[in-house]
């Protein structure tokens, strides 16, 4: 074995390897490549987890697996895999997923390093967490097609992976998807809610009618047409969809009529949204039956060319009622309760989504796409580079080395890029390691947001699953009023279930107020201020401030900032406080860095995201501050209601191959 061969690496260094522990976080891609390198570089005491089995899409890089292993779980293949390249290893495989309560603070202690190798934020937020508080190093890592990247987290040292804001994952406003769509994309988020809606976990997030509470749509939405359809949340009263649906047996040509032509004449009904678009053109199932007038039009069985060929809408209504077809009998042979997952890799159920989304794109005027192009944009497919992967991994262990050796100062980020920079590297190393952000909300001394929400209109049951869960990254939150002994929300089930239902505002949770949130597994503490808001059609109906220190006056803020940057130009004098770019400047620096086929922005001077779920940086705050405050004053002014954003992280960002953090210029 190459690491017991004398002078591959020095002796000490031997030593601490044949005596560390290492965790291994995610048994895919990266987890592979890691496994193997420990494995080979005399690591004897690891542990693997990963929720999942393996898919045969998975075959062609993870090369721990072989084709009998399909199905079976990753991290005990790998283990088993792994085994073979040294039989002396000591290798505990967990095929489970990190975020479960038994893998809590003392579970992460035992380790001397934990090598996160996951494919999804929220994964990486727990770890950073954990790995925060039980004080243990974190070696992160990411690739996205040919780009890669390596970076230590270390409590005290260096940044954690929340310091610096995400992006907010994409998300359209749900009258968008519903009433107005103007892209594909929108109409590919409602065929997927459709499928959701008929065979899936349908929820009500997701629902595919006319949305007649749309602010656009004026006081009498649709009312001449269907007046008494709407229900008080503005939803078209109809039975539940999928009890409709299995009412008429999932008959492909009624359930063609209701969505393409009944649904769009009564969005043809809110005549205040056509004023200024193209009105939609409802589609009978019955002009479909032939192919258009001189047209020869067959749906190939050939799957490359299927997959290229933008279909038209003969050959869409036919793919769509064969899926319906297919599903409805998948569906049905389900027990009573359960239902289907729509997956990318699913001939039937990415049919229906692609034909779906062509009939409602042609019905608004939105250009039809590929099949290829749908599955792209459902899935949010990026390209998974073997060569990549196996690079990073080799980057993290080679940091592993470092983090043991206690060589922290030498612990700098490093970029994997498709070309030379200018510098002629194809690693591209940071500067110098880099220093926690002070304010960050999970690694500051008192982490701290600020949620301007409308409290007239969420409700505790959205407080804790899109705001704590999905947002904050808690797991299983408890929540009391500040200064109060109002429970809010309890982690114990049951315990507070009668509050889910009720907005905010019912609670007194109203502009001004403190909640303190807590969640005892990540051993992690909230204070959250809450500022009404108002949201606008376009906008959510809530949105975090990750610095509180941002809502002051913006001059304030303009001349921290050249300070900040003056700040930048000192030499180091401690490279792990001084040395690095600060946060500001890093993300100035990464936005001019054009020449990247792909990279994922940390932008603190980008404008607010237009996306759902956002979480503002300090001057995206600070550039809208004085409205911020000026709402203060006006908490209480109605307007119409916004649209409730529908959240589409799982359908475009999909939480997946989000794995870059950061790619700073050279
Ligand atoms: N919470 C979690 N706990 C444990 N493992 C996780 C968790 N979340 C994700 N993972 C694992 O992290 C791994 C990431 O690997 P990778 O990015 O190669 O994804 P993949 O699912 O194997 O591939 P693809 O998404 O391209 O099909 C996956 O095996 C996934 O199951
Ligand atoms: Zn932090």
């Amino acid at each position: 074995m190459a690491a017991q061969i004398a002078g591959v690496f020095e002796k000490g260094l031997q030593e601490k390897i044949a005596n560390s522990k290492v965790l291994v976080v995610g048994a895919g891609g990266i987890g592979c490549e890691i496994l193997k390198n420990l494995v080979l570089s005399g690591f004897l005491d690891i542990e693997i987890i990963d929720l999942d089995t393996i898919d045969v899409s998975n075959l062609n890089r993870q090369f721990l697996f072989h084709k009998e292993h399909v199905g079976k779980s990753k991290a005990n293949v790998a283990r088993e895999s792994a085994l073979s390249f040294n039989p002396n290893a000591k290798i505990k495989a967990y095929h489970d997923s990190i975020t479960t309560n038994d893998y809590g603070v003392h579970f992460f202690q035992k380790f001397s390093v934990v090598l996160n190798a996951l494919d999804n934020r929220a994964a990486r937020n727990h770890v950073n967490r954990l790995c925060l508080t039980a004080n243990i190093p974190l070696i992160e890592s990411g690739t996205a097609g040919y780009n890669g990247q390596v970076e230590l987290i270390k409590r005290g040292l260096t940044q954690c992976y929340e310091c610096v804001p995400k992006p907010a994952q994409k998300s359209f406003p749900g009258c968008t998807i519903r009433n107005t769509p103007s892209e594909p994309i929108h109409c590919i988020v409602w065929a997927k809610h459709l499928f959701n809606q008929l065979f899936g976990e349908s929820n009500d997030d997701e629902d595919v009618s006319p949305d007649t509470a749309d602010p656009e749509a004026g006081d009498k939405a649709g009312e001449e047409a269907l007046a008494k359809e709407a229900n008080k949340e503005g939803n078209v009263d109809r039975v539940n969809t999928r009890t409709w649906a299995k009412q008429c047996d999932f008959d492909p040509a009624k359930i063609f009529n209701k969505l393409f032509f009944d649904d769009i004449k009564y969005l043809l009904s809110m005549s205040d949204l056509w004023k200024t678009r193209k009105p939609p053109m409802p589609v009978e199932w019955e002009s479909l039956l032939e192919p258009a007038a001189g047209a020869t039009e067959e749906v190939t069985e050939n799957v490359a060319q299927r997959d290229q060929k933008v279909l038209s809408m003969f050959e869409s209504a036919k793919v769509y009622a064969e899926s319906v077809g297919t599903l409805k009998e998948l569906f049905a042979k389900l027990p009573e309760g359960d239902h289907l997952t729509w997956d990318k890799d699913d001939k039937h159920a990415m049919d229906f989504v692609a034909a779906c989304a062509n009939i409602r794109a042609e019905i608004f005027g939105i250009a039809r796409k590929s099949r290829f192009d749908i599955k792209s944009m459902a899935g949010n497919i990026i390209p998974a580079i073997a060569t990549t992967n196996a690079i990073t991994a080799g980057l993290v262990v080679m940091m592993a080395f470092r983090v043991l050796k206690e060589e922290y100062s030498k612990c700098n980020s490093v970029y994997v890029r498709l070309g030379l920079n200018g510098r002629n590297q194809l690693f591209v190393p940071e500067s110098a390691i880099v220093a926690p952000n002070p304010k960050c909300y999970v690694c500051g001394a008192k982490p701290e947001v600020i949620l301007q929400v409308d409290t007239k209109n969420v409700t505790i049951r959205e407080l804790r699953d899109d705001i704590l869960i999905k947002t904050l990254n808690m797991v299983s939150p408890d929540v009391i009023l500040d200064g109060t002994s109002v429970i809010v929300i309890s982690s114990e089930e049951g315990e507070t279930d009668s509050n889910n239902e009720k907005k905010l505002a019912e609670l007194y949770i109203v502009n001004g107020c403190v909640l303190k949130a807590d969640d005892f597994l990540q051993n992690y503490e909230l204070t959250i201020t809450v500022l009404h808001k108002d949201p606008g059609r376009e906008e959510a109906s809530f949105a975090i401030v990750a610095d509180p220190d941002s809502l002051k006056p913006k001059e304030l803020v303009e001349v921290d900032k050249v300070t900040d940057a003056a700040d930048d130009q000192q030499p180091s004098t401690s490279s792990a406080q001084n040395g690095g770019p600060s946060h500001a400047k890093k993300a100035r620096i990464a936005v001019q860095d054009s020449d990247d086929d792909m990279y994922i922005v940390e932008d603190d001077e980008e404008k607010p995201s237009t996306s759902g779920i956002s979480i503002s940086s300090p001057s995206e705050v600070a550039a809208g501050s004085s409205s911020v405050l000026e709402k203060r004053k006006h908490t209480q002014d109605t307007e119409a209601p916004a649209c409730k954003k529908v959240k589409v992280a799982a359908e475009l960002q999909d939480e997946e191959n989000d794995g870059l953090i950061i790619i700073p210029d050279e």
